[in-house]
């Protein structure tokens, strides 16, 4: 992907990756993404803002020498995580005199990661606020810890209302144009997804960081994933929705079911919330992926879980949506467990403990034997009532 001008002098010089569908080995990506890097040049110094991911290589010289971009000043890092910093290494050979401006958390990360002792003098350490100058354009850095690792950092092109985020508001989509498309379903529904796996686990840390978007006011936000944001972007309101700590009347089920006995409990509940007018979407496990999981629980007031006892726990895609919704902490209020077994269970108490750390209320299980009877069937009408009374107090 050829190098893209954003304004006069700051230029998008990243690489597409159109056919990735996973990132980070853990994340369905199925719209690709991009890993996004800023060249800002000042009438006395450059600066590049992130490198790629490694093995993108060809593609990320080739854009800076189009730019004739034969020596570079400095290369700021925002965030050490690999597939911001990968080609480091291989850029401080290239530009020999290159300095490395990061902050102190980065700059430990950075080395450890890549084994940079050896040009550790080749580092500038920041702090919060900082400035450095280029000449006609001044780059200023925000520490922003935990959107989404400890070292993560802002970088302002302070004369073009330029704000470089790195994975703040970023999308795993590889975006047919420089800028976003507000109108574009895809790319919002990419963007809830990014939002769920990275940002949701830090909900009150975006929620500050979304203010000091407001302070700095920018005129266009570069993240390093993701079409560049021209401002006012949605995904910026959005991200304000998705963190904001009310949850929304909507009721997640998760099911997997062996034998049918789970899945017939889980049509009957979602059966009595639908005639209740209690909105629910029914998601069966097997055929779920991790990003329309995680995408799903963002704003959901109550998440059931429904599995069948197997060796006596919970079906292993149940541990694994359980883990996947404890560790990305979604804002949910009540949760529940129903499901079925034959002679000994210890399924409930296990998804309980899983569940714990979130907080919520866990609402009086349905576990039954075998096939759902008439007392279990009036159990599950009892858990649709439940819930349908704590969503009218949302
Ligand atoms: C591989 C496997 C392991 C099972 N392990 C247990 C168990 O440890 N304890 C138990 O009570 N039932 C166990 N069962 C029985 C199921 O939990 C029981 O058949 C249940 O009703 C199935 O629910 P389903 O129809 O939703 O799949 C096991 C069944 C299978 C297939």
């Amino acid at each position: 992907m050829a190098a893209r001008e954003i304004c006069e002098r700051i230029y998008s010089v990243g690489t597409i990756d159109w056919d990735l569908r996973y990132f980070d080995a853990i994340m369905p990506t199925p719209r690709g993404s991009s890993y996004n890097s800023y060249l800002v040049k000042g009438s006395e110094k450059t600066a590049l803002i992130d490198t790629c991911k490694p093995n993108d290589e060809a593609d990320f010289i080739t854009n800076l020498m189009r730019l004739e971009q034969h020596s570079l000043d400095y290369i700021v890092i925002d965030h050490a995580e690999q597939d911001h910093s990968g080609l480091l290494p291989l850029l401080l050979e290239v530009y020999p005199s290159a300095k490395i401006v990061t902050n102190e958390t980065c700059k430990g990360l950075l080395l450890a990661m890549h084994h940079l002792e050896e040009v550790e003098d080749r580092f500038i350490t920041i702090s919060d606020r900082e400035t450095l100058s280029l000449g006609d354009k001044t780059l200023k850095f925000y520490l922003a810890p935990w959107v989404h690792w400890p070292d993560t950092m802002f970088t302002e092109v302070v004369e073009d209302k330029i704000l470089f985020t790195t994975d703040f508001l970023g999308t795993h989509y590889a975006a047919p144009t420089l800028y976003q498309d507000d109108e574009s379903p895809d790319y919002l529904e990419a963007a809830k997804r990014y939002y769920a796996a990275i940002m949701m686990p830090f909900r009150s840390s975006v929620q500050d960081h979304l203010k000091l978007i407001d302070e700095i006011a920018p005129k266009i936000i570069g993240p390093s994933h993701g079409p560049v944001l021209k401002m006012p972007a949605k995904i910026v309101d959005l991200y304000r929705e998705w963190s904001g700590d009310t949850p929304k009347n909507l009721v997640i089920v998760a099911y997997v079911s062996m034998h049918g006995s789970t899945e017939l409990m889980t049509k009957f509940l979602v059966d009595d919330l639908v005639q209740r007018g209690v909105p629910v979407q029914q998601y069966n496990l097997l055929e779920t992926d991790t990003g329309v999981l995680g995408s799903a629980i963002v704003d959901a007031a109550t998440i059931i879980l429904a599995t069948p006892t197997v060796l006596f726990g919970p079906h292993p895609v149940a541990v694994n949506a359980a883990y996947l919704i404890r560790a990305l902490r979604p804002k949910v209020r009540h949760l529940g467990v129903i499901g079925s077994y034959g002679w000994g269970t210890n399924a409930v108490n296990y998804l309980g403990e899983m569940l714990a750390p979130l907080g919520a209320e866990m609402l009086d299980p349905v576990y039954i034997k075998g096939l759902p009877d008439e007392e279990a069937i009036q159990a599950i009408h009892g858990m649709a009532e439940v819930i349908e009374q704590r969503h009218t107090a949302l």
